[in-house]
């Protein structure tokens, strides 16, 4: 019986059908996968055709409904229809007729271009495969027909219409030579058309034209990146990892191309791929994903960083659904992050992947209510305490010391906790400060001690602890089990998470092959905590590994929020290096972001309200709206006044709600509430001069200024947060003195 493959370009469209087309298109898919091709070709209802002008003989349509045409693949073998598209009836054979598939020589997938759009920039060599049977001659116009809007080049990319370029000076590949394109899989047609390319705007404004992984080799040889880089990181995990490629296998190359095509078995199968265009990532990973998630041995620990919106979430799910399918009888996965928003988002996410019966041996809780149970299954009296900052102000007050308030505090936090010191001694090391800049001679060192020893004894005798005490009890009694709660442990958003946090973290799981798998992203760290792997027994050194293609957000959003960090190269998740360089490919493309800086809060708030109203009168639906403040003051006056308007408003907690839970309202909620989040538009309000940085929450640099700097990065990184979460639409207001992080 022949089978069916989706590919991804029709999830978008499904979500355009009406309730009926819908149920036709699955009627219609289930005869795909139970009619021979005859019955078929033969059905009066489907009309299948073939495209007599077509640039793809194996292209064909099919009726949908009145006003909608279903395009498909139909390799002669007939085993495999590829659902190409799904288009209103008026345009759905133009786009057919222009579109030609063909096996990669090299990555053994199936790749589609606009064959009509590069017929006229493509030079007439030799070498270049014969045009399929039925194929036109080259249509005349030059631009890529199915381009973005406004991206196309409105002449021919810098080559004469209808005609060959002549390959010229200056071009963007002028360094690779053609046997280097050749064995990273372009063809000659390719070859022929990039070296009319002058820069990477123009290989962009081309990429709705091009074979998908040919443009992914070029546009990572147009930054720069030389052909080993890109055959290792491009090239290699599309490659088939047996078997030489056969440019003629149709059905093989759909079933390998995992990316962007799924062999769906059943009607629930159909509907579950077509209706989750914002569940693509469930079914459509990158290779580099796929092969991250899914590798069955790391041999210890293995770390997956990546700037925001490079799916290194998606990756930590899939790979908890490979840690749950092959788990020993008895064993468990723990999947774990920061805070309860993230741990709520991350359990949504998680049982739309897994069957009930994996997501019965995964739990997923925050890295404290792990530490917290462990601690309460020893003492059940013990309870966390909220107020340390306080008590330790209150003994360092008795104890007459002369430092800055939260001196004694920090010194507890980032030194005694963050190393693990338990004695006097350990704390009068020379290298126990090691990276502290107030100094603190013996005598000093002592009275700290002391008022430490002091803060630490009333907390136990009040059984109120504070984190950094749970942590370090449960890190212990974790240590003395020899049967560990864990078999793996997948740790998400980990830039966050403290030394301590770490230590419980490491105790959980057993030393060996697959324990820990972490994601995270120094870029986006946004609380006070610096960490070394290496110093916590968790070794990942050979086992790191970069995503650098961006699937949230647009170009040009991204291009702007960088301009936030700018100049600022962090250092490596869990390293004391700087990070690699190495750029981020965004996948999506759309309008830049605006900003508006207003000259005092109501007016700022009377702008934001008809920008949100703009967005609302664009379509988009008020629960893919988000607008962020930096504090809880101005969160919930924005919400008052977005309702004070009659716009649909609902203040988001993220400790207390889950994210659908305000599905049918503008979420107002702090950047803090943002972490982890996503929405179509998003709107950063009171980004001034007094809000960000915000000198509350940053650390005096009379207490240490490597502390002060760290805090002040932190407060950067959480306005670079904020705006990394829109996926379209991004607007950036302040009153008065725009804040200093602003690009
Ligand atoms: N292979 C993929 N195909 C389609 N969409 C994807 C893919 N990978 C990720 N996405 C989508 O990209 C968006 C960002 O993914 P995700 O949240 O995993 O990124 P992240 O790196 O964890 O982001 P951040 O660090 O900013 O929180 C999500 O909407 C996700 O569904």
């Amino acid at each position: 019986m022949p089978q069916l493959a989706i590919d991804a370009t029709c999830l978008p469209q499904y979500d355009k059908l009406d309730g009926p087309t819908r149920e036709r298109l699955r009627a219609v898919t289930r005869k795909f996968r139970e009619m021979s091709w005859e019955s078929l070709l033969a059905h009066p209802d489907l009309r299948i055709r073939r495209l007599p002008h077509g640039q793809d003989p194996r292209i064909r349509t099919f009726r949908l409904s009145d006003t909608w045409t279903g395009v498909m693949l139909a390799p002669e073998s007939g085993e495999t229809f590829l659902l190409v598209h799904l288009l209103p009836k008026e345009s759905a054979e133009s786009w057919a007729a222009d579109q030609r598939h063909d096996v990669n020589s090299v990555m053994g997938t199936l790749e589609r271009r606009d064959a009509a759009a590069l017929a006229p920039v493509v030079p007439a060599e030799p070498s270049a495969p014969p045009r399929p049977a039925g194929a036109a001659p080259a249509a005349t116009d030059p631009a890529p027909a199915g381009a973005a809007a406004g991206t196309a080049p409105s002449g021919t990319a810098g080559a004469p219409a209808g005609g060959a370029p002549a390959p010229e000076p200056g071009g963007l590949f002028d360094r690779v030579t053609d046997r280097e394109l050749e064995r990273l899989g372009v063809d000659p047609e390719i070859r022929g058309f990039c070296r009319s390319l002058k820069d990477a705007a123009e290989l962009r404004a081309w990429r709705p034209a091009l074979p998908q992984d040919q443009y992914e080799v070029l546009s990572a040889l147009a930054e720069g990146h030389s052909v080993q880089r890109v055959l290792q990181e491009v090239v290699a995990p599309r490659r088939p990892r047996i078997g030489a490629v056969a440019t003629d296998d149709y059905d093989t190359a759909i079933r390998h191309t995992r990316e962007r095509v799924i062999v769906v078995g059943d009607d629930q199968e159909v509907e579950d791929v077509l209706a989750g265009e914002f569940n693509a990532w469930r079914v459509f990973l990158h290779p580099k994903q796929r092969d991250l998630a899914y590798r069955a041995h790391f041999s210890g620990p293995a770390k997956v960083s990546g700037g925001p919106g490079t799916g290194k979430t998606v990756v930590a799910l899939h790979r908890v659904k490979f840690l749950a399918e092959h788990l020993p009888l008895d064993g468990r996965v723990l999947l774990t992050s920061f805070t309860n928003a993230l741990v709520e988002s991350l359990k949504r996410n998680l049982a739309l992947l897994l069957p009930d019966e994996l997501l019965d041996d995964v739990d997923v809780v925050t890295t404290d209510k792990l530490a917290l149970d462990v601690v309460k299954e020893a003492r059940p009296d013990v309870r966390l305490r909220t107020d340390t900052r306080g008590l330790f102000a209150n003994i360092a007050r008795q104890h007459r010391l002369d430092f800055p308030p939260d001196f004694l505090y920090s010194e507890y936090r980032h030194v005694v906790m963050a190393q693990g010191i338990g004695t006097l001694e350990g704390y009068l090391d020379p290298d126990a400060r090691r990276g502290r800049t107030a100094p603190l001679d013996t005598d000093r060192r002592r009275a700290v001690w002391h008022a430490i020893s002091e803060a630490r004894a009333r907390m136990r005798t009040g059984r109120a602890l504070a984190a950094e005490e749970i942590h370090a009890e449960a890190a212990r009694l974790l240590a003395e089990r020899s049967e560990k709660p864990y078999t793996n442990l997948v740790v998400d958003e980990a830039q966050d998470l403290h030394p301590m946090q770490w230590r419980t973290l490491r105790a959980a799981v057993a030393h060996g092959p697959n324990d820990m798998f972490i994601t995270g992203d120094n870029r986006q760290r946004i609380y006070d905590n610096t960490v070394s792997f290496k110093q916590l027994g968790i070794g990942v050194v050979g086992r790191s590994y970069p995503l650098r293609v961006n699937y949230r957000t647009t170009e040009e959003i991204l291009t702007w929020a960088d301009g936030i960090m700018r100049g600022r190269v962090p250092n490596e998740l869990g390293e004391a290096a700087p990070e690699p360089p190495g750029s981020v490919r965004c996948v999506l493309s759309g309008p830049p972001p605006e900003v508006h800086g207003a000259a005092d809060e109501p007016d700022e708030l009377d702008a934001l309200a008809e920008r949100v109203r703009g967005w609302l009168a664009e379509g988009i639906a008020p629960g893919d709206v988000c607008v962020t403040t930096r504090t809880n003051r101005l969160r919930d006056s924005v919400a008052a006044h977005l309702r004070a308007r009659s716009l649909p408003a609902a203040i988001f907690n993220p400790g207390r709600h889950s994210v659908t839970d305000e599905a049918g309202s503008v979420r107002v909620t702090t950047m803090h509430g943002v972490k982890g989040l996503e929405f179509r538009a998003v709107a950063v309000t009171g980004a001034t001069a007094a809000a960000l940085p915000l000198m509350d929450h940053v650390t005096s640099p009379d207490i240490d200024e490597n502390q002060h700097r760290a805090d002040l990065d932190a407060q950067r990184s959480l306005l670079y947060v904020a705006c990394t979460r829109a996926r379209e639409r991004l607007y950036v207001s302040w009153h008065g003195e725009p804040s200093p992080f602003l690009p």
